[in-house]
């Protein structure tokens, strides 16, 4: 009976591909290489079976099977099926999202002497070749050599045999059918404790008289602690413009000194030093309760949901600690998922100082073969603690006992290309799958988990007091039209914010301030004619970047714009570009201009900045919020990147500039993510001895979010956000999908956004609404036009079957299925 298998691989089609099975009959799970298409693809088996393919076009065979054993274990095949079904996306590249491909192709082929090519082999050299043999002398010679080059018993490579007996593959193979040999399949797995690299700056040394880069050096180590990655160090150095052979010079005359350390217990950074871990604290009342409910969760067994809402400053670092522990003690391992592990180094830091060599990190960061690596050591059960980023949820646990994730409100937990998951709902089917606790946390939680909890599909475990009794900040609301009535002048700082500023600095305390845009400026404007400065890939305005010497965002001179979407940048022109005036001014200002600003009111101050523009990675993060710890910054502006969970306890002051432009933007989010982020801002104040005060200047003052986020008032503030949401019919009421039709071409674009309108409207769906087409917020982007469609549907069975309706339409239309993004539970409709 001939065997087939159904292959998953990573095109944009919906459908599993047909092979023959050709000697080795792979297993479910297992990755096989295959023709497709001209190319040679790798795919893993999702069916072994013998029902042969009824169309006449020709099936192929398989060109090999790379694994023997299943690489994914059942729970995680069972939800990579359930992604693809439930994100309309193909299986292939669900899968190819969960491996860690790149550096596994690596695995080779070994042979091995079996006991019957011994036998061979003796007789062989007794009697000479006697047998009957389909094969030429040559061959059978040849067969002789490899049974003599193997004769030692050692396992040898397929190529090292090739090149020292001139064997091909199918003579090996053909040995392998005789049982003269045995194959084996090897990866290359490497040392799961690499060393790395680290510079040390020596304590005791004299300073002798150094140049201005080698000042720079030790100037760096010693912000850090004294140690950093020689990788990190290397990049900051190269960005600031000192050559990478001052480091050898310090090295020699003995100022820094290079380690050699196992990777993984290196971490540097605030979290492992100088500051207390959030484990080293006794639990109160409200965390024994919240571990209490987690605990005897997991004890019961099987899959139980949980959402953790837990104001800002309330300890759920401290319950997470706990919880994980308990898991460990139980036999079990456990997953922790973060937003971004650059962006909040305290956490991985703390995870490491408890749990050690238990802990494997998963981030963006990764190199393929590092990634590859921390998925063997977690496969093999080495790793039994996962901290890591959106992707982690698919780290191959072994016993997963519980599942967390942190900040479960964060928008990075979804991705944003195929397959378009959201990490948190990703989490809860995979707890579910390995009947696992599953715990999300936030101060904020999302409307869509807060539902959950409400009708009792989460269990919510609530702490609502922050640790050591310390109080919530005071929010006092800064109205930015009165302002400008009363000083006629548009300033970025309001004079009441200045005071306060003022005020905090003079006690010794820190202030931080919340600008929410990088760049200097945010549009360029024509006096005259009213044009902005768009980018030319992309329909949205470009940044201007002021040069700034030495250290600057911006790397060939003149090239002052930025495009913020797509990167490109580009000079200031002299004039406009449409009408020529030469009046063009400098619109909305970014963390950089409120940092020059800042210097000229404060001139005494220590400030500090925090956007993509000084932070491009972990270490430049460690390092600004070491300097924070420290005390050596008192005054930092910064992005929503200032925003994310930090734990600077001498933070009592925090202003919030213009965030509430966002409440302008069309998305049915924003009111949401306005207080969010509000919130979130505002507890980073009074997290030590002293209380904290927010300062929001806000233009609407009166809208719900900000009146809400002022009284640190959630409940109060989803409450009424669900009503806005069941009116309007958006989640969590309904189930939204978002479909871009996008070409290079817009005459394309606009014509298959009509095509499929008219398809929409002659369904007459009464169980989804459509809205649309309509141009996309953003129109064009990359130099891709973009139209859309939003879906509403009151089930989600019905939205899944018109989704996939209607991309088996828009097939027989001719419209490839990479011009159509469909995104389930879109995130930014942008
Ligand atoms: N039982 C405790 N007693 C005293 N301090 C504690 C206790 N538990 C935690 N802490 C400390 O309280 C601070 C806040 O804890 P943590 O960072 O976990 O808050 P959080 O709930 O995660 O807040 P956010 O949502 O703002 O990130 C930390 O400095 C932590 O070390
Ligand atoms: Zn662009």
């Amino acid at each position: 009976m001939a065997l087939f298998c159904d292959v998953a691989l990573p095109v944009p089609l919906d459908q599993t591909f047909t092979y023959a099975v050709n000697g080795v009959v792979p297993v479910v799970g297992a990755r096989v290489l295959v023709p497709f298409s001209g190319q040679r693809l790798m795919g893993v088996v999702v069916r072994v079976h013998e029902d042969a393919p009824v169309e006449e076009f020709e099936i192929k065979p398989v060109q090999q099977v790379l694994d023997d054993a299943a690489l994914l274990p059942e729970e995680l095949m069972k939800l990579a099926g359930w992604i693809a079904q439930y994100y309309v996306a193909p299986l292939g590249e669900v899968l190819r999202g969960m491996l860690p491909l790149a550096a596994e192709v690596k695995r080779h082929f070994s042979y091995r002497i079996a006991e019957q090519g011994r036998k061979v082999l003796y007789e062989g050299a007794m009697k000479g070749s006697s047998r009957r043999s389909k094969l030429t002398v040559e061959e059978q010679n040849r067969e002789y050599s490899v049974l003599n080059y193997l004769e030692g018993g050692e396992a040898e490579k397929m190529s090292a045999l090739r090149s020292a007996t001139g064997a091909n593959k199918g003579l090996l193979e053909g040995m392998v059918r005789k049982k003269w040999l045995v194959r084996e399949v090897v990866a290359e797995e490497r040392d799961a404790r690499r060393l790395e690299k680290v510079a040390v700056l020596v304590a005791e040394a004299r300073l002798p008289k150094l140049n201005e880069n080698q000042t720079a050096i030790l100037a760096e180590l010693a912000a850090v602690g004294g140690r950093m990655r020689v990788r990190d160090l290397r990049l900051s150095l190269t960005r600031a413009g000192v050559p990478e052979s001052t480091l050898g010079t310090l090295v020699k005359r003995g100022l820094v000194v290079v380690e050699e350390v196992a990777e993984e217990f290196h971490l540097g950074g605030v979290g492992v030093q100088g500051k207390k871990h959030a484990h080293e604290h006794a639990l109160n009342e409200a965390q024994m309760e919240a571990l209490g409910t987690i605990a005897a969760a997991m004890e019961k067994g099987g899959f139980r949901p949980h959402l953790l809402y837990g104001i800002t400053g309330s300890g759920k670092t401290s319950v997470y600690f706990a919880a994980m522990q308990r898991a460990l003690d139980a036999g079990k391992s456990a997953l922790l998922l973060v937003p971004e592990i650059g962006l909040t180094p305290a956490m991985a830091g703390q995870m490491v100082a408890a749990f050690a060599g238990e802990v494997a990190l998963l981030h963006s960061q990764l190199t393929p073969d590092e990634r590859a690596e921390q998925w063997h050591r977690i496969r093999r059960g080495e790793a039994r603690i996962v901290v890591g980023t959106r992707s982690a949820v698919f780290a191959p646990m072994v016993d997963l006992g519980l599942i967390i994730v942190d900040e479960e409100h964060d928008s990075s937990y979804k991705q944003e290309e195929t397959p378009r998951y959201h990490g948190r709902d990703v989490a809860v089917m995979r707890a579910k799958f390995n009947e696992a606790v599953v715990v999300l946390g936030s101060a904020t939680p999302s409307l869509e988990s807060w539902s959950n909890a409400e009708k009792g599909r989460y269990a919510l475990v609530e702490m609502r007091a922050r640790v050591a009794d310390r109080p919530m900040p005071l929010v006092e609301l800064v109205d930015m039209r009165e302002e400008f009535r009363e000083t006629g002048q548009e300033q970025i700082f309001s004079r009441r914010l200045i005071e306060e500023t003022q005020a905090t600095l003079d006690r010794g305390e820190q202030v931080i301030l919340l600008l929410n845009r990088r760049g200097y400026s945010s549009t360029v404007l024509c006096r005259s004619c009213g044009e902005k400065i768009e980018c030319e890939n992309c329909a949205v305005s470009m940044t201007y970047h002021k040069p700034v010497s030495g250290n600057d965002a911006i790397a060939q001179p003149g090239q002052r714009l930025e495009c913020h979407y797509c990167g490109s940048r580009r000079p200031v022109p002299k004039a406009c570009p449409k009408c020529e005036s030469e009046h063009l001014y400098f619109l909305g200002a970014g963390s950089q201009q409120g940092e020059e600003r800042l210097q000229e009111l404060f001139p005494t101050a220590r400030i500090g900045r925090m956007d993509r523009d000084t932070v491009r990675g972990r270490s430049d993060m460690e390092r600004l919020l070491a300097r924070l710890h420290g005390g050596e910054i008192n005054l930092l502006v910064g992005t929503q990147m200032i925003a994310k969970g930090h734990d600077i306890h001498g933070v009592t002051l925090v202003g919030v500039i213009g965030a509430d432009f966002a409440l302008g933007l069309p998305d049915f989010r924003a009111a949401e993510r306005v207080f969010q982020l509000l919130t979130q801002v505002s507890g980073r104040a009074g997290r030590g001895d002293l209380i904290g005060k927010v300062l929001v200047q806000t233009y609407h003052p009166d809208h719900y979010a900000i009146q809400f986020a002022a009284k640190h008032d959630y409940p109060g503030f989803v409450a009424k956000e669900m009503q806005y949401r069941r009116w309007m019919h958006y989640p969590p009421f309904a189930v939204l999908a978002n479909v871009v039709i996008q070409s290079e071409k817009l005459e394309e674009a606009t014509a298959w956004a009509g095509t499929l309108g008219r398809w929409f409207q002659k369904a007459r769906l009464d169980k989804v609404r459509v809205l649309g087409p309509a141009a996309a917020p953003i129109v064009k982007l990359k130099r891709i036009y973009r139209f859309h469609f939003v879906l509403k549907a009151e089930r989600r069975q019905t939205l899944g079957e018109t989704l996939r309706a209607m991309l088996a339409y828009a097939e027989t239309q001719g419209i490839a299925r990479r011009n159509l993004v469909v995104d389930v539970d879109a995130v930014h409709l942008m």
